[in-house]
């Protein structure tokens, strides 16, 4: 044979596992990507296509959203550990198993005063917002006379583990969603929202302060939300804006509706109970509207919140 093979390695890639762990009414977060990639006495199904000593790669994702409700996610290390060892002790063709693992972080979402005095802080303990920063961004428009600025923000990246419903919509012949009473709310917030300041330069407002104000808000409203869709949740977040807001009309958000499905571990054995989800980043649902001060123009484009 003119041939042979060389190195090889195979698994799955990219597992997206979100594990939720409740301390009672706290919730905790661990959010992983974890790529599997096995190797050993692979010769034959190269050479030959025998799969003898294949264990399949959809194997190996199952395992890792098993792992994650049966020993539960305690740091990428242990979890990346736990399952190379699994390989390699359990099947005798695998003699490496290398694990690799990106952890995306997640903090807390402070709720406001006012609310909290309301629902009682127990509320803040299922909503968070990723770490890392967000992209902040403006616009401004001079035709010589008056002044237009939309300011906003891209990809700030929010999740509430409960207080998120979906259920009573239409159905058609089409239709399979089964109606949601507790499921994950994820979103990467997108919005661009125009301050009614035109021309008045004494008055112009508190640029640095207004940003800081509306993104609190925003969160805020997300976080004490109990939403029935993420179109009411929308509406919310902008309601929330131009109401403590007066320097701000309208605003325009365009929300990802990031899936996060209940990985079926019933074959397995195993309940999951709200605790083992698979993070899905393709389709996605896309929810956009416009928020305005009653009396005021809609004037920021349709699809400039995609720019
Ligand atoms: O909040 C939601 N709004 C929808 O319009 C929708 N559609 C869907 O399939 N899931 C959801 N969730």
């Amino acid at each position: 044979m003119p041939t042979i093979l060389g190195q090889n390695q195979y698994g799955k890639a990219e597992n997206r596992v979100v594990r939720i762990t409740r301390d009672g009414d706290t919730h905790h977060i661990k959010d992983l990507n974890v790529s599997v990639a096995l190797s050993g006495d692979m010769d034959e199904v190269h050479y030959s296509g025998s799969n003898a000593n294949v264990l399949p790669t959809d194997t190996t994702k199952n395992t890792v959203f098993a792992f994650a409700k049966e020993h539960g996610i305690e740091s990428a290390e242990q979890f990346g550990i736990h399952l190379a060892r699994h390989f390699v002790t359990s099947q005798e063709p695998i003699g490496t198993a290398r694990i690799r693992i990106e952890e995306y972080a997640w903090e807390r979402i402070a709720t406001s005063d006012a609310n909290s005095r309301f629902i009682g802080a127990d509320d803040v303990k299922h909503s968070f917002v990723r770490k890392g920063q967000e992209t902040r961004t403006t616009q401004i428009t001079y035709d010589g006379q008056k002044w237009e600025v939309v300011s906003g923000l891209k990809d700030l990246t929010v999740m509430n583990s409960t207080n998120s419903e979906f259920w009573g919509y239409a159905k058609d012949r089409y239709t399979t969603l089964k109606e949601a009473y507790d499921r994950i709310l994820a979103t990467d917030v997108s919005a661009r929202w125009r301050y009614n300041w035109t021309d008045d330069e004494e008055r112009m407002p508190n640029w640095e302060k207004s940003y800081e104000q509306a993104r609190k808000h925003m969160l805020q409203a997300f976080a004490e939300t109990y939403s029935l869709s993420l179109q009411q949740t929308l509406y919310q977040m902008g309601s929330r804006i131009i109401e403590s807001r007066s320097e701000i009309d309208e605003i325009r958000f365009s929300l990802p509706n990031n899936h996060h499905f209940l990985v079926d571990l019933e074959p397995f054995g195993l309940e999951n109970d709200n605790e083992v989800y698979f993070a899905a980043d393709r389709p996605y649902g896309l929810i956009e509207a416009t928020v305005l001060r009653d009396g005021a123009e809609q004037r920021i484009p349709v699809d400039m919140t995609n720019l």
